[in-house]
């Protein structure tokens, strides 16, 4: 009898739900391709299936210029998309298992789901220095966030390994507890600036700030009371949805001292020593300085999401180890098609535009793998969006406005170009990459007011070598002069 029973909800949990359409991740990539479709097809069943409790979903979205957008992030519970959309499901479960050829998936809450076509939307995890290191953390969701914070009360010390976005607003943001910055490269924030750039910011990371408000500006993010659900150092699991602009503005990042910075040029990998001292751990640098502190930021990139869920499908994989996606957005598998952190995109990109995992490519991306999917479904063409013309990525750093444009640092030119450099101390830094002649790229740092006219001068390729001179000239009205 109780065999009986067991099986009868095994088979019933069994059961096949069918869907026209099937998302994976309710990060800010699968949210966006879930409404794209649901606004799209109001008749056909569009499922969400994510990991996290919470879905992100993009508010105030502001586009600044043709290809410059802000906007806020929020979290909210799943209900709200589906009272906004009747014809959404969500189920809060992480994908277990796919069979591409089948159109199927299983959760790990036991459902079988099956699509007609599926957008796989599952984001990055941090790529650690080193795994199941007990001192070692990861930034990443919500949680990886709180069980920082709660590392970082009580801590004196900190080493941030990494020179990307999150060690640039970590050394920024930490109050209470020295930072040791171990920084591989010549200058700070080498993923988004040069050396000039990096040379403008250093006086503010050097300058004594006030201490913090203890009371967040923006709480954009909610917090859970499910008590410590993760071992330290353990980081993030990826089951979260990644943080975004502004995340720090809802923590409070404070040690338990008031003490220094210091970055440390330290070229190379990075050894996590066994205890040897008074500290909890010790780092040694490839300077040859052994640094003891309480625990360590691994700020060093993302891996996505593609393992365990995918194994047994023909997903190609790229380089960097995300599912590979063509001008369409699909994958080597049928039906099947990726956006946001997962995804690598190996289509000829236009000469202006590279892929970083940022918010605001995970809404594009999301966004355009919607109306791909909808395209495929009425066997309609569908060009390459405009917003894959031109790079472009507004954001802050140290307080400043930051506005990044196409090749802003020349990725890829190799000595052809040449460099215009506009500085006033405290204030602005300005960079323009010419190449032949044209604006190809730009870094805006502080309230420039030029990011409408250089996206522009960018994006229509004019021949500026009769204007070179007068291009950064700050007595010009750069705006009215190409009127
Ligand atoms: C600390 C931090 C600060 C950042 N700041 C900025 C910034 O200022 N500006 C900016 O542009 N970008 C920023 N980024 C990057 C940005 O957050 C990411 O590029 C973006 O969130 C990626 O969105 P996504 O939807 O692709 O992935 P994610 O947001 O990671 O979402 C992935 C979703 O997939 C779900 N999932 C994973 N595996 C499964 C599974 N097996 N089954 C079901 N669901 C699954 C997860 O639960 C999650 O909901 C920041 C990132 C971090 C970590
Ligand atoms: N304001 C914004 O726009 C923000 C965006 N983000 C995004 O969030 C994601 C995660 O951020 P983050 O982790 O900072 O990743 P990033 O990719 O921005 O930076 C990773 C950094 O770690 C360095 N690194 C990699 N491996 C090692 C190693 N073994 N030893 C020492 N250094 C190493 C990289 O150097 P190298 O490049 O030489 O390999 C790079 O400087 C990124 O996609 C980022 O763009 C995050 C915060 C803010």
């Amino acid at each position: 009898m109780l065999a009986n029973v067991s099986s009868a909800e095994r088979m019933a949990s069994h059961q096949m739900q069918r869907f026209q359409f099937v998302v994976v991740g309710g990060g800010i990539a699968g949210v966006t391709c879930v409404e794209q479709l649901a606004s799209d097809f109001p008749s056909a069943e569009v499922g969400l299936i994510t990991a996290a409790s919470h879905i992100k979903a993009v508010a105030n979205f502001k586009q600044v210029s043709q290809t410059l957008e802000e906007f806020d992030v929020e979290e909210r519970p799943p209900s709200v998309l589906q009272e906004k959309y009747p014809n959404v499901t969500v189920f809060q479960s992480a994908v277990r298992s796919l069979q591409a050829d089948q159109h199927t998936l299983q959760t790990e809450d036991g459902r079988s789901v099956g699509y007609e076509k599926l957008c796989i939307c599952s984001g990055a995890r941090p790529k650690l220095l080193t795994q199941d290191q007990p001192y070692v953390l990861g930034v990443r969701d919500t949680d990886s966030v709180q069980e920082f914070q709660k590392r970082l009360s009580s801590a004196k010390r900190i080493v941030v390994v990494g020179n990307g976005g999150i060690a640039l607003e970590l050394v920024f943001e930490v109050r209470g507890c020295e930072v040791v910055w171990a920084v591989k490269d010549k200058a700070i924030g080498n993923t988004f600036f040069d050396a000039g750039a990096a040379q403008f910011l250093i006086p503010s990371l050097e300058a004594q700030r006030p201490p913090r408000d203890a009371v967040c500006k923006r709480a954009r993010y909610t917090t859970e009371q499910g008590g410590d659900r993760r071992r330290p150092g353990s980081g993030s699991t990826g089951a979260g949805s990644a943080l975004g602009p502004d995340w720090h503005e809802g923590f409070l990042l404070r040690g338990a001292e008031q003490v220094r910075r210091q970055a440390q040029p330290s070229k190379g990998q990075l050894m996590v020593s066994p205890t040897v001292g008074a500290w909890p751990v010790y780092v040694r640098l490839t300077n040859g300085r052994t640094v003891g502190c309480d625990f360590i930021v691994s700020a060093t990139g993302v891996v996505p999401n593609t393992d365990a869920f995918l194994q047994g499908n023909n997903f190609s994989l790229a380089e960097d180890g995300g599912l590979r996606v063509d001008d369409h957005m699909m994958t080597s598998e049928r039906d099947v098609y990726a956006a946001g952190d997962v995804c690598s995109a190996c289509w000829e990109p236009s000469a202006l535009w590279q892929q970083m995992r940022l918010w605001t490519q995970a809404r594009q991306m999301g966004w355009f793998a919607g109306r791909c999917m909808a395209a495929d479904v009425l066997t309609q063409p569908i060009e390459l969006d405009f917003c894959f013309e031109l790079f472009a990525h507004i954001t802050k750093f140290f307080n400043y406005k930051v506005v990044i444009l196409g090749k802003f640092n020349a990725q890829g030119l190799g000595a052809d170009h040449e460099l215009l450099v506009r500085c006033t101390k405290g204030q602005e830094y300005v960079k323009v990459v010419l190449r032949g002649g044209k604006m190809v790229g730009a870094v805006l740092v502080g309230e420039t007011d030029l990011e409408e006219t250089f996206e522009n001068l960018i994006l229509n390729q004019m021949d500026l070598t009769p204007y070179k001179d007068e291009l950064l000239n700050p007595n010009i009205d750069i705006e009215d002069y190409f009127d």
